[in-house]
């Protein structure tokens, strides 16, 4: 292997001392911990590894949780109630609904009743149409999260050629809109794309961003290229691998994104570093 591994666990640690260190600093000019509610609906047994884990991130760095966790079998009105009561609840900083939903509810009309200073996912249209706008206020924590790892090679992106695999509105969308701000000339690719492995080879950042495992072969890779690999498949053994072909691309690559330890433990960090945000705007 020849490319250097982009260790998302370290870049997120990092920032996570600089937001501890933002929200002590709070503390001690009497202002309130920021506070986010997670709202759980179900049992689905990954949501609840990922919602306890963000609860954990929040007190770990002084961020005051607000856990709620609703029956598997509310309707979306009384999903919608709880989001009007935390919009009301000026205590509450940030807002965050776990995905995905049970089938019965509709994650559309849920998004985009949370109040968009507290959508601290990024995920709610005023929040997206201020990035597409250069603007950016909450940001989609998983695409800010690659960004602050391209980051954090010290390599420039500006005027580079970047693509996106993955046309998703959480991740590949958003991610599309954070390289074009940060200068690179971009493309996204989705499952219409005639010629996927071309599109590829000619990118200097590659994102993929579609949950199968070695869609992007080794062999598409450039030389020299950055690869980030959002993807997270749990194998038959019950591993876990991304949506590049890892070995043969970090041959070719110059920088890579391990999965697990790439992008995942970023999420959660920009979430955190966005409930601060939102906890600052609120007070300004
Ligand atoms: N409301 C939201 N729902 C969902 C989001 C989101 O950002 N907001 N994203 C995903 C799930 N997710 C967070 O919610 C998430 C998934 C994975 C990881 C992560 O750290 N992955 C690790 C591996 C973990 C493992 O071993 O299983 C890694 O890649 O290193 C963090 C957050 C869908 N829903
Ligand atoms: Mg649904």
């Amino acid at each position: 292997m020849s490319a250097r591994l982009i260790d998302g666990k370290a870049v997120a640690q990092t920032i996570q001392v600089g937001l501890q260190a933002r929200i002590a600093e709070r503390a001690s000019r009497g202002l309130k911990a920021p506070a986010l509610a997670t709202v759980l609906v179900g049992e689905d047994p990954a949501s609840q590894i990922y919602v306890r884990n963000k609860r954990r991130t929040c007190e770990t760095l002084g961020i005051r949780s607000v856990p709620i966790h609703l029956d598997a079998g509310i309707d979306n009105a009384e999903l919608l109630a709880t989001i009007d009561r935390l919009n009301a609840d000026d205590s509450v900083d940030g807002i965050l609904v776990q995905l995905p939903l049970p089938r019965q509810l509709d994650a559309t009309t849920v998004i985009e009743r949370i109040r968009p200073d507290k959508d601290v996912d990024g995920f709610h249209p005023y929040n997206l149409g201020r990035l597409a706008q250069r603007l950016p206020t909450l940001r989609p924590c998983t695409p800010y999260g690659v960004i602050e790892l391209l980051r954090s090679t010290g390599e420039s992106f500006h005027g580079k050629r970047a693509v996106v695999v993955g046309a998703s509105n959480i991740v590949g969308r958003p991610m599309g809109l954070e390289l074009l701000l940060a200068g690179c000339t971009t493309t996204v690719c989705h499952r219409f794309t005639r010629d996927l492995a071309a599109e590829v080879a000619r990118a200097e950042i590659v994102v993929v961003a579609v949950g199968k495992p070695g869609l992007v072969r080794g062999e598409w890779i450039a030389p020299g290229a950055t690869v980030i690999d959002v993807g997270m498949n749990r194998n038959a053994d019950g591993s876990l691998s991304g949506d590049v072909e890892f070995a043969p691309a970090a041959e070719r690559a110059a920088w890579i994104t391990p999965v697990p330890g790439g992008v995942g433990p970023m999420t959660v960090t920009m979430l955190m570093s966005n409930t601060l945000k939102a906890a600052e705007s609120r007070a300004a």
